[in-house]
């Protein structure tokens, strides 16, 4: 239960969302012409504008009145130090561990005080040490791989590989190899989550078996659907290499080694890591095995020192100039200042096709939570629903409602200024897109300037009148910019921390745990409740409501 200083802090934040002028965002600009300066914050090649929210000069310091009450930092530095922040799992969330270079100490900069030493059995030294080894691990097999050292049964080298996973053992690998795969990159990366076996039927053509490389991706190596694909997959490789053959074509990344083992993969071919890694902020670990594989381990390299130099930009700079925090505090004005309960993801590049999937997981996994870390009820709203696609694309489908709908939809604008391709005029039109979006939304047009349009085209006053109303946008609707020079490793890896980070500050600000997950647990102990009843008649499901869906499921496939 958040403190009294804190509920004190909370209380001028709402008190400031229920001013009349509390959404307004032009008057910002019109009081302030230094704002786009003022407003845009800098940290390694992030550029983050926040200038088109209605954070102002009585909000600001408000929220970070907050963020001080909430004790950001220590929640901050006890995540970086290896401390049990996630309690009801009873663990630490050592994601940056995956990111400290060799050679660097086990804490990241600002917390190599701590006495920690190679001998060290803290839970954060154990985590680095693991890192380090699966590190080097990944990168000996990746190199073997490519230089077709280690091959598949008929001695062909491998040109194809396969990640199956779902979750977090599939987003964050699956976005970063549509981001930054070419045809240049040394082997092609497939993505296998769902259990619906039509996209492994779909898959199945365009692969040969006799040169894909299948890692079965699962933290727990227990997931329903990562097991039968894999079985699925394992059988296909068997049809054609034999079982010794397909066992050949098989690797593990898990934290379970006794579970690959059992699925028959041996240990030497177990890429593991720490249970200190979330699903959610596993890419970085064994987990981005398909991406080392397939865009090369100087890439996969250079991805992890992208996040590190967010996580030191995180661990070390102050809260007025900290991007994580700041997008974390634009977050807590949107959802709980002016009561917006959802925000749309729209990067125009469309490398990055998969980010908004990506952090649907991450935010909505972490921050869709109704009780604080120490059990009690929250009193206010948590995480909002977030959503996106690529620009242009989404300006052709939902962002109508992003302009008009009653309540506003916050935008993340991701746009890239150098293009990873040689057509200039298309990358001009689509930054001018996305740029008009942002000033759309922040400027609007009112309905004199509508009737003004409508009259200097011809229209009839009776038309005026009829549609000019529907043609008025309000304005005043937040968006935040983030900027990158290009789409490269590095600046993907900056991206993605920046929001793994802006997670673990709003998990602090909200006081609830953002690194557990308990919500997907009762859909699967459901399901495999219900499997039986769909498997025989014999077996009925207790819910009456499934039962009857379930019935008229079976007379359909009687019928075929
Ligand atoms: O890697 P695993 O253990 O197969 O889990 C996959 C995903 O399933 C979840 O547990 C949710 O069901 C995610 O948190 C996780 O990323």
């Amino acid at each position: 239960m958040p403190s009294s200083e804190v509920e004190a802090a909370w209380a001028v934040v709402e008190a400031l969302g229920q001013q009349p002028d509390a959404a307004a965002i032009r008057p910002l600009f019109t009081a302030d012409p230094g704002r786009p300066s003022r407003m845009t914050h800098r940290a390694a090649d992030v550029l983050l504008d926040l200038s088109r929210t209605a954070l102002g000069p009585a909000v600001l310091p408000a929220l970070f009145a907050l963020a001080r009450a909430a004790d950001v930092e220590g929640f901050r530095d006890a995540m970086a130090g290896g401390e049990t922040v996630n309690v009801t799992e009873g663990r630490g969330a050592l994601h940056m561990t995956l990111r400290i270079p060799d050679g660097a100490p086990p804490y990241p900069p600002g917390h190599g005080d701590r006495p920690a030493t190679e001998a060290s059995t803290t839970p954060s030294t154990i985590a680095w040490k693991l890192a380090r080894q699966t590190r080097h691990q990944m990168q000996a097999f990746t190199e073997a791989v490519h230089a077709g050292a280690i091959r598949g049964a008929t001695g062909e080298t491998f040109s194809d590989v396969l990640n199956i996973g779902i979750g977090g053992s599939d987003l964050g690998p699956f976005m970063a190899a549509r981001a930054l795969w070419t045809p240049a990159c040394p082997m092609r990366a497939h993505y296998l989550a769902n259990v619906d076996a039509h996209a492994w039927d779909a898959l199945r053509p365009r692969i040969n078996p006799a040169r894909t490389l299948v890692l079965v991706a699962s933290k727990t190596f227990t997931t329903q659907e990562t097991m039968t694909n894999a079985a699925l997959v394992r059988g296909w490789l068997a049809e054609t290499l034999g079982d010794a053959g397909a066992a050949m074509h098989l690797v593990a990344l898990s934290t379970n080694v006794a579970g690959a083992a059992a699925f028959g993969i041996p240990a030497e071919r177990v890429f593991g890591f720490s249970d200190t890694v979330g699903g959610r902020f596993s890419l970085w670990s064994a987990i981005g095995l398909s991406l080392a594989l397939s865009l090369g381990w100087p890439a996969f390299e250079q991805l992890l020192a992208g996040a590190r130099a967010m996580d030191e930009h995180f661990l070390a700079a102050p809260l007025e100039e900290n991007l994580p925090l700041l997008l974390a505090l634009a977050e807590i004005w949107h959802v709980n200042g002016l009561g917006y309960c959802a925000r749309a993801v729209l990067p125009y590049d469309e490398r990055l096709a998969r980010f908004p999937a990506h952090l649907q997981q991450l935010e909505m996994e972490s921050l869709g939570k109704g009780l604080h870390a120490d059990g009690t009820p929250v009193s206010r709203r948590t995480g909002p629903v977030v959503f996106g696609e690529p620009g242009t694309n989404a300006q052709h489908s939902f962002v109508q409602l992003i302009h008009q709908s009653p309540v506003p939809v916050p935008v993340d604008f991701v746009l890239i200024a150098n293009p990873g391709h040689v057509h200039p005029d298309s990358h001009r039109k689509l930054l001018a897109n996305g740029l008009a979006q942002a000033e759309a939304l922040l400027v609007g047009k009112s309905e004199h300037t509508v009737r003004a349009e409508m009259a200097a085209a011809g229209a009839s006053q009776e038309q005026i009148d009829r549609v000019a109303p529907h043609r008025v946008f309000t304005g005043d609707r937040p968006s935040t910019v983030i900027l990158l020079p290009r789409l490269t490793p590095h600046t993907l890896g900056q991206l993605v921390a920046l929001y793994e980070h802006k997670v673990a500050c709003l998990g602090a600000l909200w006081g609830i745990n953002p690194f557990d997950q308990w919500g997907v647990e009762l859909g699967k102990q459901l399901a495999a409740h219900i499997l039986p009843a769909l498997e025989s008649r014999l077996a009925t499901a207790d819910e009456p409501a499934t039962a009857a869906l379930i019935a008229e499921i079976l007379d359909l496939q009687a019928r075929g």
